[in-house]
């Protein structure tokens, strides 16, 4: 038996939708200014598209208890007001709607306009694809940005693609009502439409004649169309009088660098190392990239502003520009990016994929061109974001060979680049880690090694890489062997008397898969030197972890046992209580004397401890005190 069906169409509710578009949309009230600035600038767009001579200006207005935003577009008709206005998610710049005037001009736009007779589907699919393109709107919400700082929204509109039709009066309210009445002859002279907020008196302070023309500022600056703000004492204030800088052309390239660091200083407070001016022209972007002055954490990255069709759409845009380009701060206008329904995001599509290439392609011929052009900034500028060229240099063959050379890197021979230390050190070795560089560093300088740190993010990656940039010169790692194989032996006899000595120390250590050796080296000062590795230590882990575990892990961690070197402490012959040590003959001092030494030059590891460790130090320390308070009892026994 089949059951009856029957189909329904959701309610929509309106009261509900206006506010979760109006409110929860956007982050702040501050964006309806940009909505009626941008519809202005459409409508323009749209007139225009029909008269290109047509009057472009937008007039905002700051009154006692109103705002009104007036622009000389393109108007609605009665039936555009019912078609576009009143309808939400409906818009002129989207929908392909037949006989629509605004269709007509959005035609008319894209320079396609046919004669009578049925237009392709292609065509026509073209046509509302650059139709699209000419607009900043898309969505048909935009309006009720309006509904966050006014309850009611008031459009007096005049049509210029159809004279003869009357002026209309649309009012619509946050409670998803709406009126409208037909104007009478002359009540507005010219086409265009003028939008007016009442604001609430908790919005006042979004409507306030100084915020106004902040915002318009903010948001407009860069707009293509005159915008003026005045307000009721008839004060008048162009927000973008000026064009932006890279627009205008100057006497002297000096000039245009002094204009463009000088809209850095007021777009961004800072001056710039330098200005790289961007220019994509097939998706009609323009720019520039300001490079920072100071060195940023590469996590800490600058927004960047974005534009699209001069109103501004984000100034926190990380998309823009690839990751590794956090040494610059970009403003850029540009013609085709999508902006998300917020209008304050950028839409991640192929377009923007392929501009933050670009974006990306540029900025790095600018640091390639520099070291023949500029080398005086070339060095400014690595002194100051070495890291992010660093973190470039690894993904990028040409620019590392370029600029490998340039980077400093920390050594024994001091904050030297690489280029200057593979000169004297035809063997580069590099270390693991800062601690085994801070630990092995002034001994292995002193031994005549040259030794670069090799613990800093990308820098071992980094200096492995440079036989390939200066042939010649090879890059080891550091490894303890390497290191007491420079240093030198003690002399026999030396050795001989500290026998009993080493015995017992190589017994004392051997617990930490340990060795134990005499050298002499520089500073005298050090008694001893713990040369271990990080692969040495994880090896030491995993047996542990192996012997105190069953079962199959037990066979899968023996499994991994590999042949590493055993850690070395290197004992300092030259130093005097390393001296004295080797003659002790009282066995539990000697041991307790080797617990110590051991112990002393763990802690300058600067490694975190093992429970097996710092049992060691614990004893040691204990038997030192132990010792230090009995003596002089047992001396005046
Ligand atoms: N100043 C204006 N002059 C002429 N038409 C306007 C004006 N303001 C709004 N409109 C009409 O109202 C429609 C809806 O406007 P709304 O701002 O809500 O959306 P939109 O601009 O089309 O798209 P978006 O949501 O992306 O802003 C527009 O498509 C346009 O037809």
């Amino acid at each position: 038996m089949s059951e009856a069906q029957t189909t329904h169409t959701f309610q929509v509710d309106l009261r509900g939708l206006v506010d979760l578009l109006s409110h929860h949309l956007y982050s702040s009230p501050r964006v309806y200014l940009r909505e009626l600035l941008q519809n202005a600038v459409d409508a323009i767009t749209a007139r225009q598209a029909l008269d290109p001579r047509a009057p472009a200006l937008i007039s905002v207005r700051t009154d006692e208890d109103r705002l009104t935003v007036t622009d000389t577009g393109i108007g609605l008709t009665e039936a555009d007001v019912h078609r576009f206005l009143a309808t939400i998610g409906r818009s002129s710049k989207r929908d392909a709607g037949a006989g629509a005037p605004q269709d007509e001009a959005l035609n008319a736009g894209a320079g396609r306009r046919q004669g009578p007779g049925v237009v392709p589907d292609t065509a026509l699919a073209d046509r509302l694809a650059a139709g699209r393109a000419d607009f900043i709107g898309q969505f048909g919400i935009g309006l009720l940005a309006c509904f966050v700082v006014a309850d009611e929204i008031t459009v007096t509109t005049r049509s210029a693609a159809d004279p003869a039709a009357p002026a209309v009066e649309w009012r619509g309210g946050s409670d998803g009502r709406y009126a409208i009445r037909t104007l009478p002859d002359g009540a507005v002279p010219e086409p265009g439409t003028t939008v007016t907020l009442v604001p609430r008196r908790d919005a006042a302070e979004w409507t306030r004649p100084d915020q106004v023309v902040a915002l318009a500022r903010h948001y407009g600056g860069l707009l293509r169309h005159p915008v003026d703000v005045s307000d009721a004492h008839g004060g008048t204030t162009r927000i973008n009088a000026a064009p932006p800088p890279w627009q205008v052309r100057h006497g002297s390239p000096q000039a245009r660098r002094e204009a463009l660091t000088e809209h850095c200083r007021t777009t961004f407070g800072f001056t710039p190392l330098d200005s790289i001016e961007l220019d994509l022209p097939l998706v009609g972007l323009k720019g520039v990239a300001y490079v920072l002055p100071t060195s940023v954490h590469p996590s800490r990255q600058a927004g960047h502003r974005v534009h699209l069709k001069g109103m501004l759409l984000s100034d926190q845009a990380h998309e823009l520009l690839p990751d590794w380009a956090f040494f610059v701060r970009c403003v850029a206008d540009a013609d085709s990016l999508r902006p998300t329904a917020s209008r304050e995001a950028l839409y991640e599509d192929e377009t923007l994929a392929a501009i933050r290439e670009a974006l990306g392609a540029r900025i790095r011929d600018w640091l390639t061109g520099l070291s023949a052009s500029d080398p005086a900034l070339l060095h400014q500028f690595i002194a100051t974001h070495h890291l992010a060229v660093k973190a470039l240099a690894r993904y990028d063959d040409e620019l590392l060979r370029l600029l490998l050379p340039w980077l400093p890197f920390e050594t024994t021979d001091g904050q030297v680049t690489l280029d200057e230390f593979a000169r004297t050190h035809p063997v580069v070795l590099v270390t693991q880690t800062v601690e085994e560089f801070r630990q092995v560093a002034p001994i292995a300088g002193a031994a005549g090694l040259g030794v670069v740190n090799g613990g800093y993010a990308y820098d071992r990656d980094l200096v492995h890489r440079l036989p390939e940039v200066r042939p010649g010169c090879s890059v080891v790692d550091l490894d303890p062997a390497t290191v007491t194989a420079h240093l030198d032996a003690a002399d026999p006899a030396a050795e001989l008397a500290a026998a009993g000595f080493l015995h017992i120390a190589r017994e004392v250590v051997a617990q930490f898969d340990c060795d134990v050796v005499l050298r002499s080296f520089h500073p005298v000062s050090a008694p001893s030197l713990l040369l271990d590795n990080r692969e040495a230590r994880h090896e030491r882990t995993r047996s542990e972890l192996a012997d105190s575990t069953g079962g199959l892990w037990a066979d899968i961690l023996g499994s991994l046992r590999s042949d590493v070197a055993r850690a070395q402490l290197v004992l300092n012959h030259l130093n005097p209580l390393v001296r004295r040590a080797a003659s002790i003959s009282d066995r539990e001092l000697a041991v307790t004397a080797v617990e110590a030494l051991y112990g002393q030059a763990l802690l300058l590891t600067r490694r975190p401890l093992r429970a097996s460790e710092n049992a060691l130090l614990n004893r040691a320390f204990i038997g030192l005190l132990d010792h230090a308070m009995h003596e002089p009892r047992e001396e005046s026994l």
